[in-house]
């Protein structure tokens, strides 16, 4: 479920269900920088029409980014940034054939002139484009930008209050 009761600014879409426990970092990330956003099931391969329609309708239903997450022929951030002008950011998700390996090449080899901006593979690119997600809601809104801020200041907090790398020192 979304954050709030705000309409959705980050779509977040992925191309199976199977790709959900690595998905949910994002919007985990989304919720937690108060950031409204709506999740659905997408694919390129299996609901093109949909595909389509999703993208197409995207920036007039309010939405400012769509983070796309595909496994294997992930063929899915691209083909939605074709169909829209909004940032995409594309999460490889790990495929068990070649770990991942196949997704990543398939989402960052995108020609010169449509863009998808690639995050790392699994559960770290996912949550990092929720975060780079917020960054962007960001530069127009304040509140999600000082929760950004917040975030970063905690997490360097957090380092630099446990500098001893021993597990039970
Ligand atoms: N890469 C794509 C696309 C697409 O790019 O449109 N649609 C589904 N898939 C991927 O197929 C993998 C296996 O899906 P299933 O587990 O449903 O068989 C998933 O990682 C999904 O993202």
């Amino acid at each position: 479920m979304p954050a709030s009761n705000e309409s959705p600014r980050v779509g977040v879409i992925m191309g199976s269900k199977s790709d959900w426990p690595v998905m949910e970092h994002a919007v985990g990330m989304l919720e937690r920088l108060g950031v409204p956003y709506e999740t659905r099931v997408v694919s390129a391969h299996r609901t093109p029409d949909l595909l389509f329609d999703y993208a197409k309708s995207a920036a007039e239903r309010g939405l400012s980014v769509i983070i796309a997450g595909a496994g294997g022929a992930a063929h899915l951030p691209g083909m939605v940034a074709s169909q829209t002008a909004l940032p995409v950011l594309g999460v490889p998700v790990e495929s068990k054939a070649l770990k991942g390996l196949d997704s990543l090449l398939s989402i960052v080899q995108m020609p010169g002139g449509i863009a998808v901006g690639t995050l790392a593979i699994g559960k770290a690119g996912a949550t990092n484009a929720g975060l780079m997600a917020a960054q962007i809601v960001g530069l127009q809104d304040d509140g999600v930008r000082a929760a950004v801020e917040a975030f970063r200041a905690e997490q360097t907090r957090t380092v630099l209050d446990n500098p001893d790398p021993r597990p039970n020192p």
